[in-house]
This record gives structure tokens, C-alpha cells and sequence, in this order.
């Protein structure tokens, strides 16, 4: 039926929304859009015709003697390639080895797809596609407002490249169950696989022979006319497809998405090999479209695409969800953007940062468009500490991308929070918490972000996201613990910090460290209060983590030196293990158990022996039992440097001065020789007697004020920001 659009309408239509591709030419959509686009596509499509009147070619246009190559293709690759000339003249020698690298990597990309893919020979009969879709639809969607990052002349305007196919599947759910049950034998579920900051089950078709031999039959009859058709504009025949990395993919809930992503290939697609009645969530997600029009398809359908549209497998809540996903190259093209971006990423790696701008420089040169090329500049320069220029790559990607992009959001963030524009950049990791709010490390960042500004709910709030994105974040718990004991909650703190002892090792020492200052503060409002049992239990679990929080502590440090954090909790032990022993033995001598009050100020005096505090807390109780003869020799256990000198044989000023007198009468040979020699023998044995007291004057002051010092900072320690790299 015949909707009444005006030209601008439909056009918003296009470059946002869905319509329905109809086949046939002469219809009410190719009428009202005679713009650029139909240009490429029914040049292409004339060639078809001429084609097929040719006895080389068969119904596909697909011509034996023009492998390489349609009218499209070369005419584009000769834009191409005056296109480099140019800028080789501007880049020099490195940019044209670089170019050429290009063409040997995808030479060598298309020989090894076709060793494990199906590509078309000479004696493949080719199928009709109108037999191939039968009663199939296609719906047409808008690729976003970015175009593919190679050939974008040749997709040409509006960028409607998004196909979904839609009615009947292109394969049945039995056959896709069968082929689940193949994978699974071949352990495809066993292995795991890593998109960006979320973790996924699956495996590369390559270690999958059953499936992949499959999947090469679906190419054959299906796929590879199906793309020749949809895309005319860019493959110039089935004969030039190859699939490069193939992939399937399993989702579930403890499994659940990918990041929002870009696939690497010219063109890529997407096969549901799940009934969605079997799972709930998931679908795929096109950033454009927003998160509240994820894209369902059912098993046996497809979605073939640009490989460079942003998208992500949408979280699955429940149920199993698998999907194909393949990348393609076309022989006939080499995708220069791509290939030089990638290799800016690799250089990035190595790191060879000076390397790796050139090549994204150069893919700019040659589409300045290029998002990802100007996000992995961006990170780049934020290494090098080029905050305002990583600034300008950033913005201008989100530009290009509407300020879409979740993650470009967040290094915009961290870039400003770099440049100390805390407000700008809370806004920034706002903007992406709107957009991926499962996103831990970003909600984490806005957290600490708030905090510094004393917004202590909002950043407990995106502790909470960024716990429930992660669980396992234990930066997370750690500060929310740390917020929530520092406003006196400390039951609840005890809460975040036992779920981070569950989290990485260096997180878990260090929530025990907390936990050990919580269960002080705990037992001694307990012994406050009067339950000495619930505060002895309390100290018990205190010593308990503080010790073992040490241990992990100094296994930590020890490949972690450097880090300055550790070393902090490491320095709160002495403080913190004290406060322990003086809360237990407190608790012991508060029961009237004086024996058992001694023994622990003992082991504290074993544990820390230069430590002035343990031996006070022994001399006191000894001196409340009575022990004087221990508690006198005591003094003499006591660390020396912080023990007064044994003998106090400082002069009287009157008698220095009358000493300083003769001394002075000698200098001038008032006196006898042995007089002389007696006198020397005396000073020299005050000066040194003055000396130690000196000296030990000097030792204790400077173990008081460490001991100040240490008191002072028993509190909870809180990390850092963190800043992460793209996942493109
Ligand atoms: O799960 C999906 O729908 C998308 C998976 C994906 O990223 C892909 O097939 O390239
Ligand atoms: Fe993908």
C-alpha cells in the first residue's frame, strides 16, 4: 500500500527508521528517491542486464571472464588510487609502503578465506536469489549518521544498508538446533570469548569443522547471491565474497552482551541460531537506533550489513541465545581505511605510539570520517599527555557519532578530569551513564567523580550501578564500603566490604584491612555499651582480617611494588594490628581476666618490638597486677633507642661551670700535667654520656611522631579514578 510521504519525510525515514525493500524496481519508493544512491545501484543493475545476455554470465550478472571486478569496483579503486598518489606526494615513502602492505595483507586475507570458506568457482551453479528468498522480505534500516569507513562513495547516500531479513527464515529452527548440537559437540560452548569488557561463550568457525562445513553450504545457496543483491553498489559479484572471521557466539545470563562494537570487514552479518521463545533479552542493538529499539530476529533469519555500523549483542536475562556472525572482505577491494586503522591499533600495542598516529593520520587523510581512527588517536595522545589535542580527536568523533558513543563519552571524561575540568567531566560520564549505564568502570569513575564533590548519594548510587553491572568490581564495594563508614554507617559498610573479599586479590587484602577497622569501631562501641561478648568477637575478627589482610598485602607488593596505594594499606597494619591487641586485652582485663589481658599485650610486644605503644600497654598491666620486678626489667627489654640511658650522670650547671673554669686555668698552664690528663679523661666521658642522651632524645622523638603520624591515617583508603582503553 502507498503511504503519502513528502520527499523530506521520507528521507528522515530513511536515515533514521525501517521501510520495507521491495524488489521490484518500478515502485513508489524508487520514484519519490531519485537521489545519488539509485544512481550506483541501477548502473550496477543495467550492467546485470547487458551481462546476462552474455553466454559468460549467468542470471546473477556473476560473469566467468569479470571475476575481477564490475563496472563499480574499478571505477572506484581508480578514485582510490589517485587518492593515494596524492597523498603519497603529502605523506612520502612510508605512507606507500603502507599502502602497498595493504594490498599483500588482503591478497593474503582472501587466499586463506577461501582455504576455509566457501568462495565461488567456475563450476558453481548459481541460484536465482528470487529462488533463494521465495516468500522471504527484507526491511531496509538506516545504517546511522557515520558511513562505512571504506567505499563510502559507493554505498552512496542515504545509508539504508542495514538489511534484516524478515516472514519466512532463510533456514529452519530444526536444521539451526541440529547445527547447535553439532557445535556443542565440538565443545563451541566450552570455550570463552572476549568482546571488549564483557565476557561471552563461543568460538571461531576455524576449530569448528561440522559447523563451519554448514555454514560453507548456507554461503553457497544462500548468502553470497543474497549479498550480491542486496549490496549491487559494492560487490560486483557472489564471486569476489569472503568470509573471513567467523564466529559463533553464545549468550546467557552470566554471559549476557558484548560492547558496542564495530566488525571487521567491509560487510558482515549476523545469523539467529536460537528460536527467541527460548531466551529473554537479547536481540542486537544498534547504537543509533537506542536502546529502545533493539532489533529482534528470530532463528533462520539474518541481518547483513556494513561492517561498520556500531551495534552490540543486547544483554540476555534468561535462556541461551546463539548467533553466526561473519565478516567479509571483497577481493575486487582493499579496504585501506581499515587496514591502516588496525595497524595503528597493533603499533599502539607494541607500543610504538609514534608509528601508530602516522597510520591513523593517514587514514583520516584518506576518510575523515573514520571514527575509530579518531578515538584510537585520541587514546594515544592521552598516553603522550596531549590532554586538549586527544580532546579535539575526541570530540570530533562524537560529533560524527551524535554523542552516541558510550565509551568516546567516557574518555571524553577522563581527558577532562585530566585537565582538572571536574564539572565538564562529570557531565561527560553522565552523558555515557544515559546511553550504557552497564558499563562498571565508567560508573565507577563518576562515582569517585561525585564523591570528590561531596555528592555522597549520587555516588553511592553509581557504586551501585557499577556493582550491578560487575559484581565482581571490587573498586566499587570498596569505595561504597569506605563511603558509607566514613558517614558512620558501619554496618552497612561491613556489607560492601565483605562483598569485595570476594573480588580480586589486591580489592580482597584490602577490604580486609577495612574490615579490621570496622570491627574495631564495632567492638568498641560494643564494649561501650556493655556486651563485652559481642565486642570480644568483634576484636577476634578484626585481628583475624587485619593478619590476614597483611599476608595477601605483601604477596600483592611483591609484583606490584611500585603502587603507592598498597604500600598505604600496608603501613596502616602496625596501627591498625595494635588497635586490635589493645581492644582484646582491654576486653580480657575488663572481664577480670588479667592473665589472659597480659598475654596479649605480650604478643604484642613480640609482634611489634620497636614499637614504644605495645610495651606501655605490657608495663600497665603488669603494673596493675603488681609484677614490679618484670615490670622494672621490662624497661630493659624496651627497644633501646626509646630507653632513657641507664645512668643519670648529667653536672649540675654550678658544678660544669667550676669544672669548665679549671679546665680553662689548665688551657693556660695553670695546672699539673696530671691534673690535665684527669681532666680530659672526665670531659670526654660527660661528652659521651651526653651524646647518647642525645641521641636517644633524637630516636624517640622521631618514633613519637611516626606513631602520630600512623594513628592518623588508620581510616579507609579510597582508589583512584581509572582510565580504560577503547574496545572498538
Ligand atoms: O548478538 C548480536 O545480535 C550481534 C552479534 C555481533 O556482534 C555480530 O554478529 O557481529
Ligand atoms: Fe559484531
Amino acid at each position: 500500500q502507498v503511504v503519502e510521504w513528502s520527499n523530506d519525510e521520507r528521507l528522515q525515514l530513511w536515515s533514521r527508521g525501517e521501510f520495507n525493500l521491495d524488489l521490484s524496481e518500478n515502485n513508489e519508493y524508487f520514484d519519490l528517491l531519485p537521489f545519488r544512491r539509485l544512481g550506483p545501484v541501477s548502473r550496477v543493475r543495467n550492467s546485470i542486464l547487458r551481462h546476462q545476455q552474455s553466454p559468460n554470465c549467468d542470471s546473477n550478472g556473476f560473469c566467468l571472464d569479470q571475476i575481477r571486478g564490475g563496472s563499480q569496483s574499478v571505477e572506484n579503486n581508480k578514485e582510490i588510487e589517485s587518492k593515494i598518489e596524492e597523498l603519497g606526494g603529502r605523506f612520502g615513502a612510508d605512507f606507500l609502503v603502507a599502502v602497498e602492505r595493504n594490498k599483500r595483507d588482503h591478497e593474503e586475507d582472501c587466499k586463506k578465506s577461501c582455504e576455509l570458506y566457501y568462495c565461488v568457482t567456475a563450476n558453481t551453479p548459481l541460484v536465482p536469489v528470487e529462488d533463494i528468498l521465495g516468500p522471504t522480505t527484507i526491511k531496509s534500516y538506516s545504517m546511522g549518521p557515520v558511513p562505512p569507513e571504506d567505499f563510502a562513495d559507493s554505498f552512496g547516500y542515504p545509508l539504508d544498508n542495514i538489511k534484516v531479513t524478515e516472514t519466512k527464515p532463510l533456514f529452519s529452527a530444526a536444521e539451526a538446533t541440529s547445527v547447535i548440537e553439532k557445535a556443542e559437540n565440538e565443545g563451541v560452548d566450552k570455550n570463552e570469548f572476549k568482546s571488549g569488557k564483557y565476557q561471552l561463550a563461543g568460538d571461531w568457525l576455524q576449530n569448528l569443522p561440522e559447523t563451519r562445513a554448514w555454514f560453507n553450504q548456507q554461503l553457497e545457496t544462500i548468502f553470497f547471491p543474497l549479498l550480491a543483491h542486496l549490496f549491487p553498489e559494492i560487490i560486483s559479484s557472489p564471486s569476489v565474497i569472503r568470509a573471513h572471521s567467523v564466529s559463533l557466539l553464545k549468550y546467557n545470563a552470566s554471559h549476557p552482551r558484548t560492547d558496542v562494537h564495530i566488525d571487521n570487514g567491509i560487510l558482515a552479518m549476523t545469523l539467529a541460531m536460537t528460536p527467541s521463545a527460548q531466551y529473554t533479552g537479547g536481540g542486537t542493538y544498534f547504537e543509533h537506533m537506542g536502546v529502545e529499539n533493539i532489533l529482534p530476529m528470530d532463528v533462520g533469519h539474518a541481518t547483513l550489513r556494513p561492517g561498520s555500523v556500531r551495534h552490540g549483542g543486547h544483554r540476555v536475562k534468561e535462556g541461551d541465545r546463539y548467533v553466526l556472525g561473519a565478516f567479509l572482505l571483497l577481493e575486487d577491494r582493499v579496504e585501506h581505511v581499515r587496514r591502516l586503522k588496525n595497524r595503528g591499533s597493533e603499533l599502539r600495542r607494541v607500543p610504538d605510539l609514534d608509528g601508530a598516529s602516522k597510520h591513523f593520520e593517514w587514514a583520516l587523510a584518506l576518510n575523515p570520517m573514520c571514527t575509530t581512527c579518531l578515538k584510537d588517536w585520541a587514546e594515544i595522545l592521552h598516553t603522550q599527555k596531549k590532554f586538549a589535542e586527544a580532546e579535539e580527536k575526541i570530540r570530533a568523533a562524537l560529533h560524527l557519532l551524535e554523542y552516541k558513543d558510550s565509551d568516546a563519552l567516557f574518555t571524553l571524561g577522563v581527558l577532562l578530569s585530566e585537565q582538572g575540568r571536574d564539572d565538564e567531566s562529570i557531565q561527560a560520564y553522565q552523558q555515557s551513564v544515559e546511553i550504557n549505564a552497564e558499563d562498571a568502570e565508567l560508573c565507577y569513575n563518576l562515582g569517585v567523580k561525585l564523591g570528590a564533590k561531596g555528592l555522597v548519594k549520587e555516588e553511592m548510587q553509581m557504586y551501585a550501578k557499577a556493582t550491578k553491572a560487575n559484581p565482581k568490581f571490587g573498586g566499587a564495594w570498596l569505595n561504597w564500603g569506605t563511603v558509607l563508614a566514613e558517614s558512620g554507617n558501619i554496618d552497612d559498610a561491613e556489607l560492601m566490604f565483605l562483598k569485595a573479599l570476594q573480588c580480586e586479590q589486591e580489592v580482597a587484602s584490602k577490604a580486609m584491612m577495612n574490615l579490621g577497622l570496622i570491627y574495631i569501631t564495632q567492638g568498641n562501641a560494643l564494649a561501650q555499651g556493655g556486651n563485652l561478648e559481642g565486642a570480644m568477637k568483634a576484636a577476634l575478627s578484626a585481628a583475624k582480617y587485619i593478619d590476614q589482610g597483611k599476608a595477601m598485602l605483601d604477596q600483592v607488593a611483591s609484583y606490584n611494588k611500585a603502587d603507592s596505594m598498597i604500600l598505604k594499606f600496608i603501613g596502616q597494619y602496625r596501627p591498625l594490628r595494635l588497635k586490635a591487641y589493645q581492644l582484646l586485652g582491654q576486653l580480657h582485663a575488663g572481664q577480670g581476666n588479667m592473665a589472659k589481658c597480659e598475654a596479649e599485650f605480650r604478643a604484642a610486644t613480640k609482634s611489634f618490638p620497636e614499637d614504644i605503644m605495645a610495651w606501655k600497654l605490657l608495663q600497665r598491666i603488669l603494673q596493675v597486677q603488681g609484677k614490679t620486678e618484670e615490670l622494672k626489667s621490662s624497661f630493659m627489654t624496651v627497644p633501646s633507642q626509646q630507653r632513657a640511658p641507664t645512668r643519670l650522670a648529667i653536672m649540675s650547671q654550678e658544678k660544669t661551670e667550676h669544672i669548665l673554669k679549671h679546665a680553662n686555668d689548665c688551657v693556660h698552664g695553670v695546672c699539673a700535667f696530671d691534673e690535665v690528663s684527669e681532666l680530659v679523661a672526665m670531659l670526654r666521658g660527660h661528652q659521651k654520656e651526653l651524646s647518647v642522651w642525645v641521641e636517644a632524645v633524637k630516636k624517640i622523638t622521631k618514633a613519637l611522631e611516626k606513631v602520630k603520624e600512623e594513628d592518623g591515617q588508620t581510616k579507609f583508603e579510597k582508589p583512584f579514578e581509572l582510565s580504560s582503553a577503547f574496545s572498538s
